[in-house]
């Protein structure tokens, strides 16, 4: 399995990508791994949802390269960068507490999981970029659109133009990272939410209510899938596509 779901002794429920010699990049089974933890997360029996990776040197690659750069066409594009904008809107809008745990890299994709968590945890050196822009296409699967819902417009604006790499300990001082960390481990996830998992589940519900109203106010949902579409314009052309290249024969002529 290219996953693992695992419900911990204190309520929290994990959901680890097992891919760790890929980075952890996201393939198809990946997403609907991501999906049953948000569809498990429903059940009373879970405090929280904690996403993270399999290894020390990565949270996350994003899109598994080798996998989705067989994908030419905007309609091809579309049906891969629209099941993972669903997905993420579905852990964006689930009524628990949600982390990532951020255990070595994030980029591209990978940063767009992390943004729709509730609160970010990152060990300290961690590399993060929103690189999407190096591979000429915007983020794809709504992370854009949620940056901007979790820090300030100035900052999520320069993060995803830039499609730059920065440390945990930056992007903290930007509020994208809540707290930084020694080894990004579940006992740390743990004491982030210790205060929160003493109070009633129905509580916290309620409170991540409130959030989940303004942003159908404010339609996120449709704002989201109209990112998904306009990545997918530019996945279609030649310059994303020649991008992939360049990446994949650079790594294919270690
Ligand atoms: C809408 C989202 C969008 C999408 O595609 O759907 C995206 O996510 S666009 C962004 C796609 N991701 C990337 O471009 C990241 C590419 N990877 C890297 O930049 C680095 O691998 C990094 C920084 C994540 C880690 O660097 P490190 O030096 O630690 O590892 P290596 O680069 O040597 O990679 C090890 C091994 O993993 C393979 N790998 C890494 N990332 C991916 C990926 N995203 N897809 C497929 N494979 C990936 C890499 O090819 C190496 O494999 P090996 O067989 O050992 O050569």
């Amino acid at each position: 399995m290219d996953y693992h779901i695992e419900r911990l002794p204190s309520g929290l429920l994990l959901f680890k990508i097992t891919r760790a010699e890929k980075r952890n990049a996201v393939n198809f089974e990946v997403m609907e791994g991501l999906q049953k933890a948000i569809d498990r997360a429903q059940s009373t029996d879970v405090r929280a949802l904690v996403v993270t990776g399999e290894g020390e040197q990565a949270f996350c690659s994003g899109g598994d390269l080798s996998v989705f750069h067989a994908l030419r066409t905007e309609e091809e594009a579309y049906s891969m960068l629209s099941k993972m904008g669903e997905i993420l809107y579905n852990l964006a809008v689930l009524p628990k507490p949600t982390i990532a745990l951020i255990n070595g890299a994030a980029v591209g994709g990978g940063c767009e999981i992390a943004t729709a968590c509730d609160f970010r945890i990152a060990k300290i050196g961690a590399k993060l970029g929103f690189i999407q822009g190096s591979l000429a296409i915007t983020t794809g699967w709504g992370g854009g659109t949620l940056l901007f819902e979790r820090i300030q417009a100035p900052h999520a604006l320069k993060l995803l133009s830039e499609a730059s790499i920065y440390r945990a300990e930056q992007l903290d001082q930007i509020g994208f990272i809540n707290q930084v960390v020694d080894e990004a481990n579940e006992a740390e996830a743990e004491q982030f939410l210790e205060k929160e998992l003493s109070i009633q589940s129905e509580v916290l519900s309620a409170y991540k209510q409130i959030q989940i109203r303004m942003w159908e106010v404010s339609r996120l949902h449709e704002r989201m899938m109209q990112e998904v579409r306009e990545c997918t314009v530019l996945w279609a052309k030649d310059e994303h596509h020649q991008a992939v290249d360049t990446f994949l024969n650079g790594k294919n002529n270690h």
